[in-house]
């Protein structure tokens, strides 16, 4: 599988980027972290806007920059789409003239990607013929992100693309991400500091913290980190589950969900049987009973948990990493760790208060 190799140390006065990444170029990666921990740095590095001085990115055999050997490609050649937080269009030209602008930039013989595609992919059939100026915040980005894939890229950086949106409209664009990942399978690097909106679109997270990768891998297993716990935030996501909706009881109002021979329950939604989604679980929402589950309590979410590690995670309160065929963090009292006797290897139930789905989930 094509891998995405990237070192770069970049030293500003105030400010020190040193990342590393070595992963496979597959799906969307998201790089999550607080402000000022250095994404659009590292992002202007990976497209040739920031020469890092002994920096090194290789996409696949394409080797973009390796200053041991003095190479360094220019934006221009290096096959890449940039898309910034605001669009950035062409104001004097149509949608259509933005789009082929893209188009035109590349020789023939590189292109991999259709107007009619892209058109048809974003949804902008009608805005074609319109000035780009009148176009909502909505549109334009669409826009740009189609003008960025008219360049037929093999990677497609996206900076924060929606974080000049409103909620109606990013909602409006986000499946639109989800389909370019899904229909044109270019990896894409996407910029964000929501949360949100990393859990819809991403498969792998990297996260930074000051000018450091702390944590890189898939969601699951980024959010089990004990020792990111506490900078993940006051009450951080214990588990992001990829299930499959298995059964609906609409008689009760429910949906049931599985993944790796457990079942959670969610308020009915009228998905299909087999559909993949995903989950995530709040470990504040995860409280932890001695014993195999039991039938007899009001809670619906049982599952079968063993215990993995423990991390305290301030004074009153403790993080436990749980087994329950995947990741799962519990947040618990200091006073019921000690009750409860918890040590790695334990076999107990976790239940489950609130699961909450995260919708049009690419699979
Ligand atoms: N050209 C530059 N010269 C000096 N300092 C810079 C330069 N570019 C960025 N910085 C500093 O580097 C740090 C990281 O900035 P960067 O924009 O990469 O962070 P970020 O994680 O993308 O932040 P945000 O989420 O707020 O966009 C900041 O402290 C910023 O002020």
């Amino acid at each position: 599988m094509t891998r995405l190799i990237a070192r770069f140390d970049v030293a500003y006065p105030d400010f020190r980027l040193q990342a590393e990444l070595d992963m496979p170029a597959a799906g969307i990666l998201a790089l999550f972290g607080p402000s000022g921990s250095g994404k659009t740095t590292l992002v202007r590095c990976l497209a040739g806007l920031e020469r890092a001085p002994s920096g090194y990115l290789r996409l696949g055999d394409d080797v973009w920059q390796d200053e041991s050997r003095d190479l360094y490609v220019p934006i221009s050649r290096r096959s890449i789409g940039y898309v910034f937080q605001d669009a950035r269009l062409f104001p004097h030209l149509s949608v259509r003239s933005n789009l082929m602008y893209g188009f035109h930039r590349t020789p023939s013989q590189l292109r991999r990607v259709s107007v009619e595609q892209v058109v048809e992919m974003l949804g902008i059939e009608s805005l074609l013929d319109r000035r780009t100026h009148k176009l909502s915040g909505g549109e334009q980005q669409r826009i740009a992100i189609g003008r960025a894939l008219l360049t037929s890229p093999r990677l497609l950086l996206l900076d924060e693309p929606l974080s000049s949106l409103d909620g109606e409209r990013k909602r409006e664009i986000l499946p639109f991400i989800q389909r370019l990942y899904r229909e044109m399978q270019i990896p894409i690097v996407y910029v964000s500091h929501s949360l949100n909106e990393i859990l819809q679109l991403a498969h792998h997270i990297a996260f930074l913290r000051q000018g450091k990768i702390v944590a890189v891998g898939p969601l699951s297993e980024v959010f089990a980190r004990l020792d990111l716990h506490q900078a993940l935030g006051p009450n951080p996501i214990g588990g992001v589950i990829d299930v499959t909706v298995a059964a609906h009881e609409p008689e009760f109002g429910l949906t049931r969900l599985q993944f790796n021979g457990q079942s959670l329950y969610v308020p009915f939604r009228p998905f299909d049987i087999g559909e993949p989604l995903r989950a995530h679980i709040l470990s504040s929402d995860v409280s932890l009973m001695l014993g195999p589950p039991s039938v007899d309590t009001s809670i619906l979410n049982r599952l079968e948990a063993t215990v993995v590690d423990i991390k305290e995670a301030d004074q009153s309160t403790m993080d436990v990493l749980l087994d329950v065929g995947c990741p799962l963090v519990a947040r618990i009292t200091r006073k019921s760790f000690v009750h409860l006797h918890l040590k790695p290897g334990l076999k107990l139930t976790a239940h489950i208060k609130a699961a909450a789905l995260v919708e049009g989930l690419t699979e």
